[in-house]
């Protein structure tokens, strides 16, 4: 049987996606060999600017799947939120295993929560999306850039350079380090990114026998909230240098899916808000998007930032 070579960034984070997948796969395929391919890509490399100035987060997506093009890996295991809504060329999201917790999460020095921060607090975050949503829960605090993999973040919070940080609670239990989180912030407050607690799984789309393995391993809910959530994303056109957000949740019973986005301006003091419900994602993502756009998201969606 022939080697399965799986594309991977090398963050820790990164990896241990990356495997926990693989492992998954050896279950499912015990005669089967997988083989992990590092890239290190631009976003790993460019860490001392924020990423909407750079080109955004697909910088973390298009080395790897450039890899995947040329045939030097089979497949790779990405977190979704950082996947732009166009694929290249010949690839295609493959399977969606089970959602793990959507939510931000905020780390505190102290242990205080977002409301009993003292004024001013210093609050590490570069996601738009995060700025402009904490700035309305709490206008007075002084949120400032941060960058590096999450393990550099929870360094610099714990040498104090900061008093909070909010990371992704998904990134934070795979790494089981959920023990670091003080407050769970609901999507109430901070709507997440889209796709946040998602793996997406990319390979070839000519790749019959390997898409037949990957998708055992899909979870159908999970891929209905990506797929809600991402046509939200690509029928706005969202570039990272808008805050957007979009979270769907899938109902069992019914298989009604919900959906809400948000689009904001990067101070937060025009925020957009849109939901809306029914059994067919695609549908129900465009219809958001649709909202959005009636409450006049499209003046937000075209500003430039610096
Ligand atoms: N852009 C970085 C990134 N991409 C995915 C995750 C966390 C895991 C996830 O959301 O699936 C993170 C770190 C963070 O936002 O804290």
């Amino acid at each position: 049987m022939s080697t399965i070579r799986v594309a991977s960034r090398t963050s820790a984070l990164a990896m241990t996606q990356t495997n926990f997948v693989i492992g998954k796969l050896r279950e499912l395929s015990p005669q089967t060999d997988f083989e992990v391919v590092p890239v290190l890509t631009k976003g790993d490399q460019i860490l001392d600017v924020t990423l909407s100035k750079v080109g955004g987060k697909g910088l973390f997506v298009s080395e790897i799947e450039a890899t995947l093009v040329r045939g030097q890996a089979d497949f790779a295991v990405h977190s979704l939120k950082d996947v732009p809504a166009e694929l290249a060329d010949g690839l295609t999201l493959t399977a969606f295993p089970s959602r793990a917790d959507a939510r931000d999460a905020l780390i505190t020095k102290d242990g205080e929560g977002l409301q009993s921060l003292a004024p001013g607090a210093k609050v590490g975050t570069s996601s738009l999306r995060r700025v402009a949503q904490l700035r309305r829960a709490r206008p007075d605090l002084d949120i400032q850039s941060i960058r590096g993999n999450i393990d550099t973040r929870l360094r610099k919070l714990q040498e104090g350079q900061f008093d909070a940080i909010v990371l992704a609670a998904a990134g934070l239990e795979r790494m089981g380090w959920q023990d670091r989180i003080t407050e769970y912030l609901e999507p109430v407050t901070c709507l997440p990114a889209v796709g946040q607690g998602i793996l997406g799984i990319e390979s070839r789309q000519d790749d019959a026998a390997l898409i037949e393995l990957l998708s055992r391993f899909n979870d159908p809910n999970t891929e209905l909230a990506a797929i809600a959530e991402r046509t939200l994303l690509f029928s706005l056109n969202g570039s990272c240098q808008v805050p957007i957000a979009g979270y769907a949740l899938v109902f069992e019973d019914n298989r009604n899916i919900w959906l809400r986005g948000m689009v904001a301006d990067p101070d937060g003091t025009r925020v957009l808000q849109a939901e809306d419900k029914g059994s067919d994602a695609e549908t129900v993502g465009l219809r958001v998007a649709a909202r959005l756009r009636d409450l006049g998201a499209d003046e937000l969606l075209t500003q430039v930032s610096q």
